[in-house]
């Protein structure tokens, strides 16, 4: 399969990046206004390919998405510190009113994979701009907060990420909701699990794992200006799943038609990800609290994207 990245910044570097090293796809194309930057790039990760992979990387412009099976839209601008996702909505709105027809015009079969932020809402704004159904216009949504919360999670427990099935719900952002009442080690429930091996989840651990996955991005963003590594590990993983028709449990965000009582709106929950996109949701149950954060999430994310015009 190709796979075209349009951005090829940190993120969208960092994806290709991912991708040439796992080895699961055949070409890779990078295409940035910054023409130089995206040979740059190509070139950088073309030289790692030869330890891991066979994978071809080059940089293009839009005509050499041509076939392209997923295309990742990573362009646009990103935080700076103290910035919170939603701000930078207008701007890259424009970004995509810019790029999505572009790749449509050469791609009209790819399936689109968006990281830009806030993700969500880009995935809306392209979902209208492209008129494809919803299943085949994905957002990176939470699978990135997800990774953070089960990475966590194992930590306080000792076992492996892997291990821990646990999902973050609703918007890649601020609102986000993290589902620890369906949460599980292995096959058990997280509180026994954990009161099993004597590390209960008190309200302390729980606060404190709370904001490690949610402030993570500001964190790190103040530390070395921004997040790409495991965004880029995310959208290869997504990418994986479709180009290997995995059906593998991720949560990503598309348009959904209903969620709580908010409709037509797009968001993270565990969703079944394979060769034609996103097949089907799972909604998790949630207890009445995570339940309501989900709908207040929902409803601000359905404010905003109502908000701009296109
Ligand atoms: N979904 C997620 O979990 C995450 C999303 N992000 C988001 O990803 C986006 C990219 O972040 P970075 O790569 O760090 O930024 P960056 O500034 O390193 O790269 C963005 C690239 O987009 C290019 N670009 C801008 N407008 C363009 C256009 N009209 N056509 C083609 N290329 C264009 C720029 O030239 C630049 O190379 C940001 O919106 C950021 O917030 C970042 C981390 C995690
Ligand atoms: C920047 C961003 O969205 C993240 O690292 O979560």
């Amino acid at each position: 399969m190709k796979v075209g990245i349009v951005g090829a910044g940190m993120v969208g570097s960092s994806a290709g990046y991912a991708l040439a090293l796992m080895g699961i796809v055949s070409d890779i194309v990078l295409v940035d206004r910054n023409a130089a930057l995206a040979i740059a790039q190509a070139e950088d990760i073309s030289h790692a390919v030869p330890f891991m992979s066979a994978t071809s990387v080059l940089a293009g412009d839009y005509a050499d998405l041509a076939g392209a099976g997923v295309v990742i839209l990573a362009a646009g601008v990103s935080q700076k510190p103290g910035e919170s996702r939603l701000e930078l909505l207008e701007r890259n709105a424009a970004v995509f009113r810019e790029v999505v027809g572009e790749v449509l015009r050469v791609a009209p079969d790819a399936i689109l994979l968006i990281a830009t932020n806030p993700v969500d809402i880009m995935t809306q704004v392209a979902t209208r701009l492209c008129g494809l159904p919803p299943q085949r216009v994905i957002g990176s949504g939470t699978i990135l907060d997800s990774a953070r919360f089960r990475s966590l999670i194992g930590c306080h427990l000792g076992i492996s990420p892997q291990s821990v099935h646990a999902y973050v719900l609703g918007e890649h952002g601020d609102s986000e909701v993290l589902g620890w009442s369906n949460a599980r080690a292995g096959s058990v429930s997280l509180r026994s699990f954990a009161e099993q091996i004597g590390s209960p989840l008190t309200d302390h651990v729980r606060q404190s794992i709370d904001d490690g996955v949610r402030n993570a991005a500001y964190k790190i963003i103040n530390g070395k200006g921004a997040t790409y590594y495991g965004i880029g590990a995310g959208l290869a993983r997504i990418v994986k799943a479709i180009a290997q028709d995995q059906r593998d449990v991720l949560s990503v965000s598309i348009v959904t038609p209903h969620i709580v009582d908010v409709t037509d709106v797009a968001l993270s929950v565990p969703r079944i990800v394979g060769a034609e996109g996103v097949i089907a949701d799972l909604i998790p149950e949630l207890d009445v609290g995570e339940y309501a954060a989900l709908g207040r999430s929902a409803a601000l994310l359905k404010e905003r994207v109502e908000s701009i015009a296109l």
